[in-house]
């Protein structure tokens, strides 16, 4: 049989693993886990070019498909941008997205990353 290659993990996808996980956390109404489907958002697929969830941030993280803590942020920041792109300010998406933003960016200042770095290496 094929010896499987056990997928080890470089120290940056161990570190957006973390992240993510710490940033999923604060979406417990999971608004953010799965791509918006234009069957609960009328439209969505012609007002959002790109889309974003935190399930395929998942996938590029496995995929080693970041190169970088940046763009993971930037993917972070779309699906943010997205949400209050195509929902309006006095919706629950809209305010979730707000809130969601700016927790997650405060999770990546350099005082928080330094704090973590005994833990992840
Ligand atoms: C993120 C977003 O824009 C979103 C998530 C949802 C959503 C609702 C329920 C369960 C999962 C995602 C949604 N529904 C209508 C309009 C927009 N949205």
């Amino acid at each position: 049989c094929v010896l499987r290659k056990i997928a080890e993990r470089t120290p940056l996808q161990r570190l957006l693993e973390h992240l993510l996980r710490s940033m999923e956390k604060r979406d417990p109404q999971q608004f953010f886990a799965w791509p918006v489907t234009d069957n609960i958002a009328p439209g969505y697929s012609q007002i959002i070019t790109n889309p974003m969830d935190f399930s395929t941030i998942k996938q590029k993280i496995d995929d080693n498909n970041y190169q970088n803590l940046s763009e993971f942020v930037n993917d972070f920041r779309l699906m943010c941008d997205n949400a209050t792109t195509y929902n309006h300010p006095d919706t629950i998406y809209f305010k979730a997205a707000k809130k969601l933003l700016h927790v997650g960016l405060k999770m990546v200042t350099p005082e928080k990353l330094r704090q973590l770095r005994p833990v992840l290496t």
